[in-house]
C-alpha cells in the first residue's frame, strides 16, 4: 500500500485494516498471498492471506470444538456479545466505510449506509437470539406429553459476494451465532478488506475463539475451499449469496452430506409502471431501484415495463433524472455511482447495452464506458428505450448500470412478461389502483414485490427468492428458521 495515497491511510483505527484470515481466535498469513485492487483507481490497496482447502478443515475443526460451549451460553449471553458487536460496528462505521469504498467502489454515503444496514441484522438477531421458542403440542394419550425443541444446527459456513461485503456476512452470521452455531465464512476476493475488519470488531466484542472463522482466498483457492465446506460432514448448512451458476455447484456437492442451504441467487427484476401511476414517484423510484451500488444488485431492477399511455413521459424524465447522477470516485462529494467490480463487469454491461441497439433499441441516456475518469472501470448511467424481449437484457441479469424500457398494452401482458423468467428474487410495480395493487402482487412470481418503492429492503423482512432464485428467507424472525432443528420430543408414563 501506499501510504501517501491510499485511502486506507486515512483510517481513525488503523488496526482495522486486517490482512490475514482468522482460525480459532489466530491471524492466520497463509502460504500465499493476493492482491486487493481499488476499482475506482486500480490502485493496490494491500495483499491478502490466501487460504487453502486445508486451512479450511483447520477453520470447520475450530468452529466444531468451539460449538459445544457457544451453544451452552444462555440465549441472553449470546445476546449480549452480539449487541456489543453491533456497537463496535456503529462506533466504527466511518472506518468500514471507507475500507469497503475502498475496495468495492461504491460512493462513501452508500457504504456507510450499507455499514448501518449490516450491523442492523446484527442487533435484530441479538435479540431474536432470546426468542427461539419451542412449542408444547396437544397430546394424543393422556398419559404422555408432546414437546418442540429448537436447537443449533451445527456448524454453518457462510459463502459471500463482493457487492455488499458487510451486509452479506452480517445477514448471514449473526442469526447463526444467535442461535448458537458457530461460522465458516468464505468472502469474495475482491473484498476481503472489510470481512476481515468485520472479523476483528466481532473478536473485539468477545465472540470466542473459533465460532467466529474467516477464510480469505483468491478464486481458485475459494473453490477448492467451497469443495471441502460441501463435503464436510460436520458442516451442516451453507449459506450463499452470489450467482446462481455457483449456487447451484454449490448445492451439487452438497447433495452427499445432505446439507440444509440458504441460497440467495440472481435476480431479473422487472420494474412495472402502469398508466395509473403517480409517474414522478416511478421515476424517483426506478431511479433509486436500478442504479443503487451502479445496478450492482441482485433486487436492482434489470427490466422496466411501462403502459403504452405513460411511456414517452416515464422515458424522458427517467432519461431526465439519470443524466443528473454524478459518476466517479465514491471518496468524491457528491458521486452516487462508483465504478464497477471489474473489467469483466464493464464488458458484459457494454454487451447488453450493444446487443440492444443492434435490435432496435435508442439510447436515451448514456450508453457507453467513461474513459475520461481515468483507469477506473466507470460506465455511463445507460436508459435504452424501444427494448424488445428477444433482447439479451429481457433475459440476462446485466449487474450494471444499464435501464431497457419495455412498452406494454395491458396488465396482463405485463405480467406474464415479468414472469418470463427461471429468477423469482425482487419484482416493482407503480399503480394507485387498489384492484389492480391486489392482482397484481399475487400474480408476480416473485419472493418480494415492492409496490410504489424501488428500495424494499431492510433488518426485520424477509429477504429471498423463489424459482431460480433461491432458497430460504433471510432478515425478520423467519431468518433464524435455517440454523435451527426441530427436535420432538414424546414424554410417556407421566401418570406413574
Ligand atoms: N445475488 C447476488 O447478490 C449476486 C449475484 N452475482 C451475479 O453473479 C455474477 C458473477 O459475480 P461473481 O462475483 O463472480 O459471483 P460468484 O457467484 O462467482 O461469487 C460469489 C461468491 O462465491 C464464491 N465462489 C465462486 N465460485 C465458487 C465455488 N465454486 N465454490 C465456492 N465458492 C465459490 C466467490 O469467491 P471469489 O470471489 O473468491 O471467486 C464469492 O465469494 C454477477 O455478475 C452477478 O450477475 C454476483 C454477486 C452477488
Ligand atoms: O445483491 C444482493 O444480494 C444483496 C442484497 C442487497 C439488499 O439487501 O438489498
Amino acid at each position: 500500500m501506499d501510504t501517501k495515497t491510499s485511502p486506507l491511510a486515512q483510517l481513525n483505527d488503523p488496526s482495522l485494516l486486517k490482512t490475514d484470515g482468522l482460525i480459532n481466535g489466530q491471524w492466520v498469513a497463509g502460504s500465499s498471498r493476493f492482491d486487493v485492487h481499488d476499482p475506482a483507481t486500480g490502485q493496490k490497496l494491500a495483499d491478502v492471506a490466501n487460504l487453502s482447502p486445508q486451512d479450511a478443515e483447520a477453520a470447520i475443526a475450530a468452529a466444531n470444538a468451539a460449538w459445544p460451549a457457544w451453544k451452552t451460553k444462555t440465549a441472553k449471553e449470546r445476546s449480549i456479545i452480539l449487541r456489543k458487536w453491533y456497537d463496535l460496528l456503529m462506533a466504527n462505521q466511518d472506518d468500514l466505510g471507507r475500507i469497503m469504498t475502498a475496495e468495492q467502489g461504491k460512493p462513501f454515503p452508500e457504504a456507510k449506509g450499507e455499514v448501518a444496514y449490516g450491523a442492523s441484522f446484527v442487533e435484530w438477531f441479538a435479540e431474536e437470539a432470546k426468542r427461539i421458542n419451542g412449542e408444547t403440542l396437544p397430546q394424543f394419550d393422556n398419559s404422555r406429553r408432546l414437546l418442540v425443541l429448537k436447537q443449533p444446527i451445527g456448524v454453518c459456513a457462510a459463502i459471500t459476494p463482493w457487492n455488499f461485503p458487510l451486509a452479506m456476512i452480517t445477514r448471514k452470521v449473526a442469526p447463526a451465532l444467535a442461535a448458537g452455531c458457530p461460522v465458516v465464512i468464505k468472502p469474495a476476493e475482491l473484498t476481503p478488506l472489510t470481512a476481515l475488519a468485520v472479523a476483528e470488531l466481532a473478536q473485539r466484542a468477545g465472540i470466542p475463539a473459533g465460532v467466529l472463522n474467516i477464510l480469505s482466498a483468491d478464486a481458485a483457492n475459494s473453490i477448492a475451499i467451497g469443495k471441502v465446506l460441501c463435503a464436510s460432514d460436520v458442516v451442516r448448512h451453507i449459506s450463499f449469496t452470489g450467482s446462481t451458476e455457483v449456487g447451484r455447484i454449490l448445492m451439487a456437492q452438497s447433495a452427499p452430506t445432505v446439507k440444509k442451504m440458504s441460497l440467495e441467487l440472481g435476480g431479473n427484476a422487472p420494474f412495472i409502471v402502469f398508466d395509473d401511476a403517480d409517474i414522478d414517484s416511478a421515476v424517483e423510484g426506478a431511479f433509486a431501484s436500478k442504479y443503487r451500488n451502479a445496478g450492482q444488485t441482485c433486487v436492482c431492477t434489470n427490466r422496466f415495463y411501462v403502459q403504452e399511455g405513460v411511456y414517452d413521459e416515464f422515458v424522458t424524465k427517467f432519461a431526465a433524472r439519470v443524466l443528473t447522477a454524478k459518476v466517479g470516485n465514491g471518496f468524491e462529494a457528491g458521486v452516487n455511482q462508483g465504478p464497477l467490480i471489474e473489467e469483466a463487469a464493464l464488458v458484459k454491461v457494454q454487451r447488453h447495452v450493444d446487443d440492444a441497439i443492434a435490435k432496435g433499441g435508442q439510447v436515451v441516456a448514456g450508453g457507453k464506458r467513461l474513459s475520461s475518469l481515468g483507469s477506473g472501470q466507470f460506465f455511463e448511467p445507460t436508459v435504452v428505450a424501444g427494448a424488445t424481449a428477444d433482447m439479451l437484457c429481457a433475459r440476462e441479469e446485466t449487474f450494471g448500470p444499464f435501464a431497457p424500457v419495455f412498452s406494454f398494452k395491458t396488465e396482463q401482458e405485463a405480467i406474464d412478461a415479468a414472469n418470463a423468467t427461471e429468477f423469482g428474487l425482487a419484482s416493482y410495480f407503480y399503480s394507485r389502483d387498489v384492484g389492480r395493487i391486489f392482482r397484481v402482487s399475487e400474480a408476480l412470481e416473485y419472493g418480494m414485490v415492492g409496490i410504489n418503492v424501488g428500495i424494499l429492503a431492510t433488518e426485520h423482512v424477509p429477504f429471498g427468492g423463489v424459482k431460480q432464485s433461491g432458497l430460504g428467507r433471510e432478515g425478520s424472525h423467519y431468518g433464524i428458521d435455517d440454523y435451527v432443528e426441530i427436535k420432538y420430543l414424546c414424554l410417556g408414563d407421566i401418570q406413574k
